[in-house]
C-alpha cells in the first residue's frame, strides 16, 4: 500500500488497487487500438486526397457514432461514449487534416 492513502479500510484499497491495473490493462489495449485507429484514417487521408475529397465526412460520422452508441448498453453510458466520441472524431479530422498539410508540402518540393 502506497503512504499516501489514508489508514483503514485496507480491503477496499487492497480491491480498488485491483480495479486500477485493469484500468492500466484496458488503457494498454484502448491506446494500441486508438492508434491503429488513427492508422486507419492516415489511409483515408490518403485516399481522400488523391481523389479530392473532404476530410468531414459528416453522414460517416452519424453512422460512427450511431454504432458505438447501439453497443454502449445504459443511457449513462451512451451519454458518456458519446462525448468520447465526438472527442475522437475530431482529434481523428485534425490527425488527417495534419497529414494531409504535410503530404501536400512534400509534393511542392
Ligand atoms: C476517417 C474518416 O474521416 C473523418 C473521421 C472519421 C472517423 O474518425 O471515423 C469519420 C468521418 C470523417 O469525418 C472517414 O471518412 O471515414
Amino acid at each position: 500500500m502506497t503512504t499516501d492513502t489514508p489508514s483503514g479500510h485496507e480491503a477496499e484499497w487492497q480491491e480498488l488497487d485491483q480495479w486500477r491495473k485493469k484500468i492500466d490493462l484496458i488503457d494498454c489495449e484502448l491506446t494500441a487500438l486508438l492508434g491503429e485507429r488513427l492508422d486507419c484514417a492516415e489511409k483515408i487521408s490518403a485516399l481522400k486526397s488523391v481523389m479530392g475529397a473532404e476530410v468531414l465526412q459528416p453522414e460517416r460520422e452519424k453512422e460512427v457514432l450511431h454504432n458505438v452508441l447501439e453497443r454502449a448498453g445504459t443511457e449513462e453510458k451512451s451519454r458518456t461514449l458519446a462525448n468520447i466520441y465526438r472527442c475522437i472524431l475530431e482529434e481523428s479530422r485534425l490527425f488527417q487534416h495534419a497529414w494531409k498539410n504535410r503530404a501536400g508540402n512534400t509534393h511542392k518540393d
